[in-house]
């Protein structure tokens, strides 16, 4: 079940999760409330189920999930792994525009505020740009552009820097920094999220670790180097 709240951070209460014939999460409870959260864990831990619930993309089987500002579309916005997933239309600035008359603007102001963003971005360039010519990062960006014109509550970002090259991580890095909205970024790349105030180790669906950035990552590459080493051992 899924519900809106009216204050607070995002609560997950005693949720199951199945998807196929996987449970995903069982029990689950989190309160998120934090400006800036990362997502850690290896693949499979639940990093993206944990986004489609928020989103309100999956239903619990059991518990529920109650989040601020869901009265309203488009207050929880989701940046989906593959940009490919999100962009429906053939230009940017259609892509853009969809976002606002999904949350009830009328086509011609959506299309002017649209432009009117990407002018302001510096990409005024882009506004005709064939979504399908752009890069995969590029695309990556169309999509953030997408969430952030209908300025959410919460932007739920599913491993945003993994297209992208040194400059265009570190350019995202400082606009997320800049942001006013509550982040929560999933990411194989730690040191994106190495400073954030709060970030969760998932693990088979389970919180192995909850703690500052700084504390959550070192645990979570500890591990991972003890298990790299243990895999050689038995290699050799
Ligand atoms: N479409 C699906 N149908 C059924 N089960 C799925 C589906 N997508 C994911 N799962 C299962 O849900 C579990 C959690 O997957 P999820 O995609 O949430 O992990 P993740 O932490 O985001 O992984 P990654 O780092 O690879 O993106 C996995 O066991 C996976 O097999």
């Amino acid at each position: 079940m899924f519900e809106a709240g009216t204050s607070g951070g995002i609560r997950i209460e005693g949720v199951t999760l199945v998807r196929g014939h996987r449970r995903v999460f069982e029990g689950l409870a989190l309160n998120l409330q934090e400006s800036r959260i990362g997502l850690i864990g290896d693949n499979g831990a639940g990093k993206s189920s944990l986004f489609r619930l928020i989103s309100g993309l999956d239903q619990p089987q059991q518990g529920r999930v109650v989040a601020p500002g869901r009265e309203s579309p488009g207050r929880v916005g989701l940046m989906f792994q593959n940009p490919d997933d999100q962009i429906i239309f053939p230009t940017v600035a259609e892509e853009l525009a969809f976002s606002l008359t999904a949350i009830g603007e009328t086509r011609p102001a959506a299309r002017q505020r649209a432009l009117d963003f990407l002018a302001r971005r510096g990409l005024a360039a882009w506004a005709g740009r064939a979504v399908g010519e752009l890069s995969q990062g590029q695309r990556q960006q169309v999509c953030l552009l997408a969430l952030e014109i209908s300025e959410p509550v919460t932007l739920l970002l599913d491993e945003p820097f993994a297209s992208l090259d040194l400059p265009s991580q570190a350019r995202l890095a400082a606009q997320l920094d800049a942001s006013a909205q509550q982040i929560i970024v999933s990411t194989h790349l730690l040191e994106h999220v190495h400073g954030f105030e709060r970030v969760l180790w998932l693990d088979e669906g389970r919180v192995r670790a909850d703690g500052p950035g700084r504390e959550v990552c070192e645990a979570y590459a500890g591990y991972v180097r003890e298990r790299v080493w243990a895999d050689r051992d038995r290699d050799a």
